[in-house]
């Protein structure tokens, strides 16, 4: 048996992991801290870079406690996307909070971008739709706000990145200030076409080249740890932002195979192939990957709150003491008919794009409780799905791909089996979980393992993977579509549409 493992680091919004992968591809350790959230006004969201850092840290090497380092083949990240940071290369200090993709403080900007016609220009140009979710315009008010920054990064004293370019800066001890494309592709200033970044972006967002980290593939030698980090200096070997793990550790490699992860958001990507796409239908065109030079597309769904509704529940209203309690509570619930809960805690995402819009809990009857109100939570994320997955089937259908036939499912929320099964009677098609749900590290571990040489090709990755359960939906047609009906009609009231 090949000895060799993978040390993977799964820098995700709400906690950080590290996890070992065998040589197999089935993950033997695993290590997660929560990261604290900072909410300094509202819609504004923060993480300390420190704390990212040193829980990175501390997850590695509790996982490698008792490994021999010298069968560590290659680190892999992946991470949380969009979030933006900004240090000082000379003492790799951050000069501020990481401004979280979940972030608003930039939405008047955008307002003001929009008003002035450049939407549709930024979206030829990246294939993301112009919000505050991106990385852009959080660089930009960083620049435009702290004082003196900006003389320093035209200096070319300060770097900006986003939580992997961070990582791979610091566990390589300042040596290296890259990124990889799949992260690339969300800042807003990269050209999705050449994977390079835009003249024209960072003159429109004022942004100094010198800032910017060099765009690699996704798998291959990024740099090596310093080696008093973990013993001996290892290869980092794969880098991808976490959906773009997701679909990989999904075997999402196929046009038209779709995922969606349930983690702090919603997170749904179909494959589209190795040319860019254009969705019609205000989804974003994201990079999947980069490998040997080549890169491929996927057209991703994005919704902001999935299982933070759980969390808000948990944490607001108090109605659970944990996550998990959610399932036998929903259970409960009696009928309630017409009870909505459109949880737009920050604006909606795909496909309204509305950053103003607020949450509502519409349809409240004497009868509804407890039990109602977290079913409509779930609810809530199957629809979001729904509507992710119609915007989608118009894109594929506008390019003669088929409509998705099976929805990939994986993140914190699948393992709610009530959930999976709701989410296949309210959208209509089958839900498929895999026995790996750690998706996001294993696509990470898949990377960084092809780089190594244990994985061959994607053809070896789509072979390992398996099916744990598969949900089909019972629900009818007609009754699916009678409450979809209804949800329509509740964004449209929290929108004032
Ligand atoms: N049994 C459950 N039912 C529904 N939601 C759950 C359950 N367990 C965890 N969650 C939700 O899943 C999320 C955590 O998933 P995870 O994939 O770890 O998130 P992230 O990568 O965004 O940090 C939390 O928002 C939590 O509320
Ligand atoms: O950390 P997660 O799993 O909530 O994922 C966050 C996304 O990458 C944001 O685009």
């Amino acid at each position: 048996m090949d000895p060799r493992i993978l040390l993977i680091i799964d820098q995700g919004t709400t906690s950080t992991r590290a996890v070992i992968f065998d040589a197999a591809g089935m993950p033997q350790a695993f290590h997660a801290i929560d990261l604290g959230q900072i909410y300094p006004a509202n819609g504004w969201v923060e993480h300390d870079p420190e704390e990212i850092w040193s829980a990175t840290l501390a997850c590695c090497r509790e996982v490698l406690r008792g490994v021999d380092v010298s069968t560590v083949a290659g680190l892999g990240i992946t991470n949380q996307r969009e979030t933006t940071l900004v240090w000082d290369r000379r003492t790799g200090k951050a000069v501020h909070n990481a401004i979280v993709w979940q972030d608003r403080r930039t939405s008047e900007r955008c307002r003001a971008l929009h008003s002035a016609g450049i939407g549709g220009e930024i979206t030829a140009r990246t294939g993301l739709l112009l919000d505050p979710y991106f990385s852009a315009t959080k660089l930009e008010w960083l620049l435009e706000t702290l004082p003196g920054v900006r003389s320093e990064a035209e200096q070319g004293h300060l770097a900006f990145g986003t939580v992997d370019s961070w990582l791979l800066w610091k566990l390589t001890g300042g040596k290296v200030h890259a990124t990889d494309a799949t992260n690339a592709s969300r800042t807003m200033l990269l050209n999705l076409k050449s994977l390079a970044w835009d003249q024209d972006l960072l003159m429109l967002f004022n942004i100094p080249r010198a800032m910017l980290p060099e765009v690699c593939d996704s798998a291959g030698l990024f740099g090596w740890t310093a080696p008093d980090l973990f013993g001996r200096a290892l290869p980092i070997l794969g880098v991808a932002g976490d959906q773009q793990a997701a679909a990989i550790g999904q075997a999402c490699f196929n046009p038209g195979d779709v995922k969606s992860t349930y983690g702090t958001g919603c997170f749904a990507l179909v494959h589209t192939g190795p040319v860019p796409p254009v969705s019609q239908n205000r989804l974003l065109a994201t990079c999947a990957s980069r490998l040997h030079g080549k890169p491929q597309y996927a057209i991703e769904g994005s919704i902001f709150v999935a299982g933070a509704v759980v969390q808000w529940l948990r944490d607001s209203l108090g109605i659970i003491g944990q996550a998990g309690e959610i399932e036998a509570l929903a259970q409960k619930a009696g009928d309630a008919d017409g009870l909505y809960f459109v949880p737009a805690f920050t604006g909606l995402g795909a496909p309204y794009w509305d950053p103003d819009a607020r949450g509502a809990i519409l349809g409240l009857t004497r009868d509804a409780g407890a039990a109602e109100i977290a079913r409509a939570a779930l609810d809530a994320v199957c629809f979001e799905t729904r509507d992710l997955l119609e915007a989608m089937a118009k894109d594929m259908a506008s390019v003669r791909m088929g409509a998705p036939k099976a929805l990939k499912v994986d993140g914190g929320m699948v393992r709610n089996d009530w959930f999976c099964q709701r989410l296949a009677d309210l959208t209509g098609l089958p839900v498929e979980r895999p026995q790996v749900t750690e998706t996001t590290a294993m696509g990470a571990a898949y990377l960084a393992g092809l780089a190594a040489g244990i994985f061959q090709d994607t053809a070896d990755i789509a072979g390992r993977w398996k099916l744990e359960r598969r949900f089909e939906p019972t629900l009818p047609e007609a009754c699916r579509d009678v409450l979809y009906q209804g949800w329509s009609a509740a964004v449209a009231r929290v929108r004032g549409v």
